[in-house]
């Protein structure tokens, strides 16, 4: 997979990059990320990226044309050309695990008060929200989209970590415990200490449905749930409602 990063900062991604299972993605050959900075496809002698808003009003809108060319200059046939913006889809990992499929993601961090419009109507083929809520610019969105992708890449993780992880199976982890066995007085649930992996798998799977229904029933419409789950499902709503 390429990912091509269009931004005004491209400094802030440098870390990023070396940071963890993110560097060690990339350094395993499964991703290429490219920061462009927008400014560098100014044809403005001052080199201007921004101006002011048409019609009036706070603030600075990202001119058109350096972000047509950076667009321009990346993008193939097999280009997905993603703008990071308040009023994008919400991602989820339904749609991360789409995009994980993708060749080649061009995304457009905007700035300011956003970019100007015609770009987004003509050149972007999705928007996408990280949540609603409005920051300073696309970068950390950005990144978020670029962790939860390439986590996702054949090889990236060990065998089978991800598909134990919340929201890989549309449900919500269940609770983990590590060492010491009493802390604080509090103990460790004993069905995690009695080597009955049966016995544990079913634990889990009933505190996963559990932290589900109480925390994010809203995730439940969304999953097609087994006859089993269905049961462990209806014994929680009998025991909470
Ligand atoms: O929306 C604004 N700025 C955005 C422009 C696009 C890049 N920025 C951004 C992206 C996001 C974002 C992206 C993805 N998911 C969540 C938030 N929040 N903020 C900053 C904005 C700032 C602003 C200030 C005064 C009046 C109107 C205004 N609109």
């Amino acid at each position: 997979m390429r990912i091509d990063v269009l931004t005004l900062f491209p400094e802030i991604f440098t870390h990023f990059e070396e940071w963890s299972i993110i560097g060690r993605i990339i350094d395993k050959g499964l991703v290429t990320i490219r920061k462009i900075n927008i400014r560098d496809f100014s044809e403005d002698k001052h080199k201007r990226v921004d101006d002011y808003p048409y019609g009036g009003g706070p603030g600075m809108i990202m001119k058109p044309e350096p972000i047509y060319s950076a667009i321009k200059e990346v993008k193939s046939d097999n280009s997905k050309v993603i703008y990071l913006s308040p009023q994008g889809k919400v991602l989820n990992q339904q749609l991360v695990n789409r995009l994980s499929k993708e060749e080649h993601l061009i995304l457009l961090c905007g700035h300011y008060e956003g970019i100007d419009n015609r770009i987004i109507e003509n050149y972007v083929d999705l928007e996408i929200s990280i949540g609603d809520y409005v920051l300073t610019g696309g970068e950390i969105p950005a990144m978020v989209l670029i962790e939860s992708i390439i986590r996702l890449l054949p090889g990236a993780l060990g065998k089978e970590s991800y598909k134990e992880e919340s929201h890989f199976n549309g449900l919500l982890e269940y609770p983990q415990y590590t060492r010491p066995r009493v802390f604080n007085g509090l103990s460790v649930p004993e069905v995690l200490l009695s080597g009955n992996h049966q016995k544990i798998q079913e634990w889990r799977k009933y505190q996963s449905l559990k932290n589900t229904y109480l925390k994010r029933p809203d995730l439940l419409e969304n999953i097609q749930l087994t006859d089993e789950e269905m049961k462990i499902l209806k014994k929680i709503k009998e025991e909470f409602d």
